[in-house]
C-alpha cells in the first residue's frame, strides 16, 4: 500500500490533470496554487455559460459550498450534469455543513447526484448524515474525526462514496477499505482553506488514479504529511501557508514514506 500511494502521487505529477473548480472566494487563490504545486493544473469558474464546455475539457470537478449563492447552485447542477455525462470524477466538500438550512437544503440535493467522494471535517460529516448532536463553529469543526466514522460509514453506504474525514487524524471510508492517517499539524487548523486544499488536491488524484479509495488515501497523506512536515520550520500561520505550497512541489518518496503514519 505505501509504495502504492507514492506511484500515485507520480503519476499526478506526470499526466497534470485540469481540474474545474466551483469553489468559494476565500479560497480560490491558495486552492490554485495547491493544485499547481502538486503538479496538476486547475480552473476556477462558474458562469452557466460555460459549465457544458468546461466538463468537456477537464478531467475532474470540485463542487465546494463554501461561499454559496442561488447562481452558483445552478452552476453546481449544470456542472455535475455535464461531468457525469463526460465522465469526470466530482468530489463534494460541504463546507457548512449544518450550519444553516440553506447548506443543508443544497447539500441535499448535490448528494443525490452522487459524488464519487465527499471530503469535509467532522461536524461536517456529521450534519451530512444528520448525526449532529453539535453545531459546527462556521467552517469550522467542533467534533473528533474518530467520532464521526459511523457518520462516514453511512454516508459510503447511502451514496456509495469514499468519504473522508479531516482532522487530527485523518480518516477515510469505503467499501475496500477503512485507513486512518495520523499526520499533518495543529497549526493547519490556523489557515483558512486547507480542507478546501486537501478536496482539490483529491479532485486532482481521482482523475487519474481509477482507484478512488487510494486515490483518496494517496491525496489525503500529501497534503497532512506536507503541512506536519513544513509546521516544524514555519514561523506561524502566515509562513506555514507558503511553505506548505513548496513542499506539496518538493516532497520526495523518502521523506512522503518515512513520515506517513497510516493504520489499515
Ligand atoms: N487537530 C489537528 N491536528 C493535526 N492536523 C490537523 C488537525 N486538524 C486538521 N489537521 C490537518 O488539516 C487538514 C485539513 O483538515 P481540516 O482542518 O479538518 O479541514 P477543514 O479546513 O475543512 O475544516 C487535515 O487533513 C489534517 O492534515
Ligand atoms: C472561512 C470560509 N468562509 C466561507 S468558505 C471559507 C473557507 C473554508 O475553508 P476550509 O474549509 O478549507 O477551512
Ligand atoms: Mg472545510
Amino acid at each position: 500500500m505505501k509504495e502504492k500511494l507514492w506511484n500515485h502521487i507520480t503519476t499526478v505529477r506526470k499526466q497534470s490533470p485540469l481540474v474545474h473548480n466551483i469553489t468559494n472566494y476565500v479560497v480560490m487563490n491558495n486552492t490554485a496554487n495547491a493544485l499547481l504545486a502538486i503538479g496538476a493544473s486547475p480552473i476556477m469558474s462558474h458562469a452557466h455559460e460555460e459549465m457544458v464546455a468546461m466538463q468537456q475539457i477537464c478531467n475532474s470537478l470540485v463542487i465546494n459550498i463554501g461561499t454559496l449563492d442561488t447562481y452558483w447552485v445552478k452552476s453546481m447542477h449544470l456542472a455535475i450534469e455535464a461531468a457525469n455525462k463526460n465522465k469526470n470524477p466530482w468530489v463534494l466538500d460541504p463546507v457548512g455543513a449544518g450550519a444553516t438550512p440553506f447548506r443543508d437544503e443544497v447539500l441535499s440535493e448535490l448528494l443525490n447526484l452522487k459524488p464519487i467522494a465527499i471530503r469535509g471535517n467532522a461536524s461536517e460529516i456529521l450534519a451530512l448524515a444528520k448525526h449532529n448532536k453539535t453545531q459546527t463553529k462556521g467552517v469550522d469543526s467542533t467534533a473528533s474525526s474518530l467520532d464521526a466514522i459511523d457518520a462516514a460509514r453511512f454516508l459510503n453506504k447511502q451514496y456509495n462514496a469514499v468519504v473522508i474525514i479531516s482532522g487530527e487524524t485523518d480518516v477515510i471510508v469505503s467499501d475496500e477499505l477503512e485507513v486512518k492517517l495520523n499526520n499533518g499539524n495543529l497549526l493547519m487548523t490556523k489557515i483558512t482553506g486547507m480542507g478546501c486544499s486537501a478536496s482539490a488536491i483529491l479532485a486532482a488524484f481521482l482523475a487519474v488514479i481509477p482507484e478512488s479509495a487510494e486515490a483518496a488515501v494517496a491525496a489525503t497523506a500529501l497534503i497532512s504529511i506536507a503541512g506536519e512536515i513544513s509546521a516544524k520550520s514555519c514561523d506561524g500561520p502566515g509562513s506555514l501557508q507558503v511553505s506548505i505550497l513548496d513542499k506539496l512541489h518538493s516532497i520526495t518518496e523518502n521523506e512522503f514514506l518515512k513520515h506517513l503514519k497510516i493504520e489499515n
